[in-house]
C-alpha cells in the first residue's frame, strides 16, 4: 500500500523512533509460528489469510485485530524475539535511537508475569545495543479503556524496574477516554517513578485532548496530535513551546484519519513551527517501517531533503535520552545535512 520509493538519502538518513508499539511489529507470519509454539488459537488459516484482515474502518477495528495478535506471546522467549526483530529491522532503516512502548496490561490479564515481559524486552535492547551500537528505550503504555486503579496498579508492578524504564505513555480507544483520566498515574510517573511522558491524544479525539494532555498531565511528548490543527490558539501554543508530536502518517490514512497521505496536515503543522517527528506505530499492520513513512510523506506532500533532514533532527531532540547520547547522534546526523555540515556553533 504505502510503495514510494525509499531515496538513497532516506535510506542513509540517521533518526530516531518515538513512536512504535512493540505488538505492532509482530508480522502475520510471526503470530501464526508463535501461535503454532504456543497452541494458540489464531481465527485465521494463514499468513496471507491474517494480513488480508488488515483493512481498518476506524482505531478500534485495528485494536480489535491488536489484541487479537498479542495473544500469541507466551514466553520470555517471545518478548525477546519480537523486541530483537524490531530492532533488527530498525537498524536497517538507520534507526540509531529506538523508544517503543509495550502494553503491561494485556499482557498481565493473561497471566503473564511482569518480569516475563519487561526482562525479556530489555535484554533485547542489550544485545541490540551491543550489535548495531543504537541507543533507546523502553515506555510502557497504560490502556486507556481500563481504569485508573488498574494503571495504578501496573505502575506499583513496575517499580523494581524504574530505573531502566525511561517512560509511560498512554494508548488504547481515545473516544470515552480522556486524558484526565489518568492524572493520578502520570503524577506518579513523573513524581515519584521520575520517569518522562507522553500521552496518544488528538489522533481520533480533537484538539482539546491534546489541550488536555498538555494541562492536566503535564505530558513532554503528545502521540499523534494531529488534531490540534483545530484549535489555532493551542497550535500557537505548541509552536511556542516546542512540545514534540509523534506522527505516523501511515497509521493515518490506514485508520482514516486523513483519506489520503496528499490529504495528511504533517506539512502543515511542520510549516507552523510545530516540532514534528515521523514514526511507524505499528509497522506490520499499516503496511510500512520508519523509512516508508518518510518516503510517503516526501512523495505526496513534496517534502525535501532538508525538510527531512529537519524531522530527523527533531528526532533526536524530541527523544528521552541523556545529553551525551543526544549530542553523539546529532553530529553524526549534521554528516547527513544536505548542502553539507553546519559549524559546531551553528
Ligand atoms: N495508533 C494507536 N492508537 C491508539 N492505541 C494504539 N495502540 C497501538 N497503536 C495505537
Ligand atoms: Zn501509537
Amino acid at each position: 500500500m504505502f510503495d514510494a520509493p525509499i531515496s538513497p538519502f532516506i535510506a542513509a538518513l540517521p533518526k530516531a523512533e518515538l513512536h512504535m508499539h512493540l505488538e505492532g511489529s509482530l508480522e502475520p507470519e510471526t503470530i501464526m509460528r508463535l501461535a503454532g509454539r504456543n497452541n494458540v488459537r489464531i481465527p485465521y488459516a494463514s499468513a496471507e489469510a491474517l494480513r488480508a484482515a488488515y483493512s481498518f474502518t476506524d482505531l478500534q477495528s485495528f485494536l480489535d485485530l491488536f489484541y487479537l495478535g498479542l495473544t500469541v506471546l507466551q514466553t520470555g522467549e517471545d518478548f525477546y524475539e519480537m523486541t530483537r526483530a524490531y530492532l533488527d529491522r530498525a537498524a536497517q532503516d538507520r534507526v540509531r535511537h529506538a523508544e517503543v512502548f509495550i502494553s503491561p496490561q494485556g499482557h498481565l490479564r493473561r497471566g503473564i508475569a511482569m518480569g516475563t515481559v519487561i526482562d525479556n524486552i530489555l535484554r533485547a535492547f542489550d544485545d541490540a545495543k551491543c550489535a548495531h551500537g543504537m541507543t533507546g528505550g523502553l515506555i510502557v503504555g497504560i490502556q486507556r479503556q481500563f481504569d485508573e486503579e488498574d494503571a495504578l496498579s501496573m505502575l506499583d508492578g513496575l517499580r523494581p524496574w524504574r530505573d531502566r524504564i525511561i517512560g509511560l505513555g498512554t494508548g488504547g480507544p481515545e473516544m470515552g477516554n480522556r486524558p484526565a483520566k489518568f492524572r493520578r498515574a502520570y503524577a506518579k510517573a513523573r513524581h515519584d517513578l521520575g520517569w518522562r511522558t507522553t500521552i496518544h491524544a488528538g489522533e481520533e479525539g480533537g484538539a482539546d485532548f491534546v489541550c488536555e494532555a498538555l494541562d492536566a498531565l503535564q505530558v513532554d511528548r503528545i502521540d499523534h496530535g494531529v488534531r490540534c490543527e483545530a484549535d489555532p490558539d493551542l497550535m500557537r501554543r505548541m509552536a511556542e513551546t516546542g512540545i514534540p508530536l509523534t506522527v505516523c502518517p501511515c497509521s493515518n490514512i490506514m485508520l482514516r484519519v486523513f483519506p489520503d497521505m496528499q490529504a495528511h496536515n504533517i506539512r502543515r503543522l511542520h510549516e507552523a513551527g510545530l516540532c514534528i517527528t515521523v514514526n511507524s506505530d505499528d509497522p506490520s499492520y499499516f503496511g510500512g517501517y520508519v523509512n516508508e513513512n518518510y518516503a510517503a510523506i516526501q512523495q505526496a506532500l513534496n517534502f525535501s531533503d532538508a525538510e527531512l533532514w529537519q524531522l530527523a533532527r527533531n528526532s533526536f531532540t524530541s527523544a528521552f535520552m541523556a545529553g551525551a547520547d543526544r549530542d553523539r547522534h546529532l553530529e553524526e546526523l549534521d554528516r547527513h545535512k544536505p548542502g553539507g555540515a553546519t559549524s559546531p556553533a551553528a
